[in-house]
Parts: structure tokens; C-alpha cells; sequence
């Protein structure tokens, strides 16, 4: 029985998020910001999960005349909570053809649900946490495959964006069968985040019932969506960031257009922009979460401006390296 440490880096999106669903491409780079999984085996068959970043949802506390206390979490929201990593742990365990107890303690440098893909991160590292713990090696490409099959259980529709990018760290372009790395210089990116009150999982479908409605508009959004793409592969590829920047604003408007903005949200961005951001848009499903600022010459300026507005920031750098053992 050996203790195993694996971590798996968090996941920004710089263009194409949810035209990604219906088979547009997207760019996305895995960050210096990790979730780690300690996975450690357990004879008695049984899964136990530690969360430590997971708030307790619809917390109900007894105390008893004789003081004793009572404390349990609504069933139903705890379940919500744990879903990718039980599902995790499920499809691990199916791919192993070994079913096996563990217990895993997960921690994370990152807000849980904000845009960072936390969700793929969190299967991502579970999955090869559970496989090392038991001597498998599974290599980052088939993490990748087997996380993506976790996030289309628990979300519904999800592209293989996060998983593929936690998976092998690096900045890809990516399309529902494709993936390729590419090559480029530095990017200083800054964070900045609000509360999200929805899930990706909401989210996706909101934009889904959006297209229901207006198939052929929303459709073009979509297309110009993909095209914002494809322009922001050649200026990343040639470190045209002032390109990068315009763009980034222009697939900021057309994510408005999807509804998946917000007025807090946009108010970091206009704070971005104001500080000195050449660009700024939000980054993953929306609805609150996360925005990112592409700002060479105003990192510090662009953190102040968010944190004024409202929101937390901090700077993130690409990460080129995926999931790994750090232990065991
Ligand atoms: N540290 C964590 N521990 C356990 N589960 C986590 C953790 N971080 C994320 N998750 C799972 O991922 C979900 C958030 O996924 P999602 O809504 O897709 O947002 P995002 O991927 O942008 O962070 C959480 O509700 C939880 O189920
Ligand atoms: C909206 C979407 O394009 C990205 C969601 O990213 P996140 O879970 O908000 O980090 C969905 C997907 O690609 O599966
Ligand atoms: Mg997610």
C-alpha cells in the first residue's frame, strides 16, 4: 500500500468556449495554478473522498437536550459536490477492470467552479492518482480520454478542452476530434474573479436552449466565434499580442451575445481595459467566474483595477507541463 500525489494544472480559456461544444475550435493553456489528489489505497474496499475545498452545502446541525451535536449536509448537494470525482473513481475503476478502495484527499490552489476548469482538473488527477496508487501507468493522452468521459457523464455536453489541456499541459487548439499544441512565446495573463452561482453544466445548457430558439443566429455567433480562433492561432504563433488583445475583445462581445456575461463580470473587464489591458474577456462558461486580461505592460495595474471593482486577481503563466506524480 503505497501513498501517491498527483497534480493536475488548472485550465484558462483565451478564445471559443462553448462554440467548442458544436464543434467549433478553441484555444486554451494550462496555468501555474494546481489541484492535487493524495490518493492511498484501502484494504477494506471502500472510497472515502476528502474535499478540502468544498463548502459545506445546506449545513444542518442538531444539538441534543444533552448537548451532544449532530451535523449533516443536505444529501442531494453533497452528491452535486462530488460528482466528477465519483465519477472519476467510476470510470477509473471500469478502464482498471479492478475494483478497489482508496482514499483521496484533494486540495487546490484554485476557487472551485469559477471558469478555471477545476471539474476536468479534479478528474484528470483522481483518475491517475487512483491508477498510480494501484501501479497502473496510465499515459497523460489516455487521462485525457478517460477525463473527458467524466465531464460528458456529469455535465451533459462538454468538449475535451479542459481535460485534453489539464491532461498534457501547454496551449492547444482544439476541435471535438482534434488537438494540436502550439508554439509561443510568454503571455501575461491576469485573473480576475467573482462569485459564479451557476455550473458549467447550467451554463452549457442555457446557451443550448439559446440555440434551440434561434438555430440560425446563434449559429452564426458560433461560426464568428470559430473564426476568432482561427485569427488568434497566426497572431499567438507570431507573439502578436496586440492582435491576441483585439481578438480576446471581439470573442468578449460575441460570449455577451451567448448571455453568458455578467454586469460584475463586465465590470472587471472595463477595469481591465481602463488600467491598461489590451484585452480582456471571460474565461470558461461564465455567468460569473473568472475573467482574463492580456496586459504586457500593466500587470499590476490590471490586479489593482479588478480587486477596486470587486473582484480577486492574481497573474497566471502557461504551464507546459500536464498531470504528474509528485510523490509516490
Ligand atoms: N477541489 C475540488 N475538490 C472536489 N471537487 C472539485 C474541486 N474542484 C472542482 N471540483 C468539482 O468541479 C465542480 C466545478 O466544475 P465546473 O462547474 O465545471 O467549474 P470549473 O471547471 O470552471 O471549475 C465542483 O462543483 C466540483 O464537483
Ligand atoms: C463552456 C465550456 O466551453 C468550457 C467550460 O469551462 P469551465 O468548466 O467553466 O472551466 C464547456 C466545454 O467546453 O465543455
Ligand atoms: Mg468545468
Amino acid at each position: 500500500m503505497r501513498q501517491v500525489v498527483v497534480s493536475a494544472p488548472g485550465v484558462v480559456k483565451l478564445f471559443g468556449e462553448h462554440a467548442v461544444v458544436y464543434g467549433k475550435p478553441a484555444i486554451a493553456m494550462a496555468i501555474n495554478k494546481r489541484l492535487r489528489v493524495a490518493a492511498l489505497p484501502r484494504s477494506d474496499g471502500h472510497v472515502k473522498i476528502i474535499a478540502r475545498d468544498l463548502k459545506a452545502m445546506g449545513l444542518i446541525i442538531n444539538v441534543a437536550g444533552n448537548g451532544e451535536i449532530a451535523i449533516e449536509t443536505e444529501y442531494g448537494m453533497a452528491m452535486n459536490a462530488i460528482s466528477y470525482v465519483r465519477t472519476a473513481i467510476e470510470v477509473a475503476k471500469k478502464y482498471l477492470r479492478e475494483p478497489r478502495g482508496v482514499e483521496l484527499d484533494i486540495s487546490s490552489d484554485m476557487p472551485v467552479g469559477a471558469g478555471l476548469g477545476t471539474s476536468a482538473a479534479v478528474a484528470v488527477a483522481s483518475i491517475k492518482a487512483y491508477a498510480s496508487a494501484f501501479g497502473y501507468h496510465l499515459t497523460n493522452d489516455e487521462v485525457a480520454s478517460l477525463a473527458h468521459e467524466v465531464e460528458k457523464t456529469v455535465q451533459g455536453a462538454a468538449s475535451p478542452m479542459d481535460s485534453t489541456v489539464s491532461a498534457l499541459g501547454g496551449i492547444h487548439i482544439i476541435t471535438l476530434q482534434d488537438r494540436s499544441r502550439l508554439s509561443m512565446g510568454p503571455l501575461p495573463l491576469v485573473v480576475g474573479y467573482v462569485d459564479r452561482e451557476s455550473t458549467t453544466k447550467d451554463l452549457v445548457n442555457n446557451v443550448k436552449e439559446l440555440r434551440a430558439r434561434y438555430p440560425a443566429l446563434i449559429g452564426s455567433i458560433m461560426d464568428a466565434i470559430g473564426e476568432a480562433v482561427l485569427l488568434a492561432r497566426n497572431a499567438l504563433e507570431s507573439n502578436d499580442l496586440a492582435t491576441v488583445a483585439e481578438l480576446m475583445n471581439i470573442n468578449q462581445g460575441l460570449l455577451e451575445s451567448l448571455g453568458v456575461s455578467t454586469g460584475r463580470i463586465n465590470s472587471l473587464i472595463y477595469a481591465a481595459r481602463r488600467a491598461g489591458a489590451l484585452g480582456a474577456k471571460l474565461s470558461g462558461a461564465g455567468g460569473g467566474g473568472i475573467v482574463i486580461a492580456l496586459a504586457p505592460e500593466a500587470v499590476k495595474e490590471v490586479k489593482i483595477a479588478m480587486e477596486i471593482a470587486g473582484g480577486h486577481s492574481f497573474p497566471v503563466e502557461k504551464d507546459d507541463e500536464g498531470a504528474r506524480v509528485d510523490e509516490g
